[in-house]
């Protein structure tokens, strides 16, 4: 069953949040005007803005915000003419009236993104989502880390609770292929027509795009990327790839390629600190099964205690952390000074 009459599935592009983990949190008013003008006109459906963990989100832990998220969300509502604008809340992060003011700023679609084996946490603020007559999505984080049936179980609780799309979760871009789309297959048999299915990807291990198709021809409907891969890690799976992917595949995304090609590179391009690297340590994500969002902060307790960043996330890795457990990198990267000392 395609998304609508206009689309067979609904691309959400999440370079104004996931990207702001890259950007550490240091977007502009201006850029965000200029990002969501060149998405809207490329057709890109629904543009995310928030802070890269979500609303709440700055702070001494995670890092501030140079413009409050709210003006973000404020400057991206008024400028889009088609686009919807969501933004992401973390329950504990942020609160309920972070909610109210997204919406009352003109943000439409609500999501609320939890570790994949604690939804019960979403189930008052999809109420109050639902309540304030805002869309709903449902992120299940570090997905790679449950089996099928279990994050079935997970997306069940979320669609009880009003939410109207649950999405498997890449947190760390460790899954390959046929562990998406047996994630997605589930959520779908579980779900049926009470909600949609969705997949966010990382490229950690050079996945998105694929990983992406292997979702939709699993029945996934709404699929996240980020516009030249701006995102946590190694990026988000990169938009204008996988929407000439869908052009030449002939799944109707509503993107006009030649449009959003042009606008990674002429747009979005220029407000990056650097192209979303492919390296060593993001490998080392993928392979270890680590949260996107602590690749900045191992790479500054690397630096500050003189020890390998690969090296504090595979043991990051091994201690399955989880967003929420950054202090622990601080941790890890003492013990290696440690064992580098004896
Ligand atoms: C902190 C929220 C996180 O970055 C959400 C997300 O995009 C993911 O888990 O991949
Ligand atoms: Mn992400």
């Amino acid at each position: 069953m395609p998304y609508n009459d206009e689309w067979d599935i609904r691309i959400t592009d999440s370079s104004l949040r996931d990207g702001s983990h890259h950007k550490r949190h240091q977007f502009t008013v201006d850029e965000v005007v200029s990002i969501v003008e060149a998405l809207d006109d490329a057709g890109v459906p629904v543009i995310e803005v928030t802070h890269g963990d979500g609303l709440g989100g700055s702070s001494f832990n995670y890092g501030f915000s140079k413009t409050p998220e709210q003006e973000l969300i404020k400057a991206a509502a008024k400028t889009a003419k088609r686009s919807k604008i969501a933004f992401l809340m973390l329950p504990g992060v942020g609160v309920k009236d972070d909610i109210r003011e997204s919406a009352d700023n003109g943000g439409s679609i609500c999501r609320i993104a939890t570790h994949c084996t604690e939804a019960d946490v979403s189930i008052q603020h999809f109420g109050l989502a639902r309540d304030l007559g805002l869309e709903t999505v449902g992120f299940l984080m570090m997905s790679h880390t449950q089996p099928p049936e279990a994050l079935a179980k997970q997306a069940r609780i979320m669609a009880d609770a009003g939410c109207q799309c649950v999405y498997v979760v890449d947190s760390a871009g460790a899954l390959i292929l046929e562990q998406t789309s047996d994630r997605i297959a589930a959520l779908v048999a579980e779900l049926g027509n009470d909600a949609q299915v969705g997949f966010h990807g990382h490229e950690n291990l050079g996945l998105g795009v694929a990983n992406s198709i292997a979702a939709v021809r699993a029945g996934a409907l709404q699929i996240d990327g980020s516009v030249r891969r701006f995102g946590a890690g190694a990026g988000n799976t990169a938009v204008e790839a996988f929407a000439a992917v869908c052009d030449k595949l002939d799944i109707k995304t509503g993107i006009d390629v030649m449009k959003i090609v042009d606008a990674a590179e002429d747009v979005v391009r220029p407000t990056m600190p650097s192209e979303c690297n492919l390296g060593r340590m993001e490998i080392m994500m993928g392979y270890a099964g680590v949260y996107s969002s602590f690749l900045k902060h191992a790479g500054a307790q690397a630096e500050r205690y003189g020890v390998s960043g690969a090296e504090i996330l595979l043991r990051a890795g091994q201690r399955k952390l989880i967003g929420g457990q950054e202090d622990q990198l601080i941790d890890i990267a003492l013990e290696l000074a440690a064992e580098k000392k004896s």
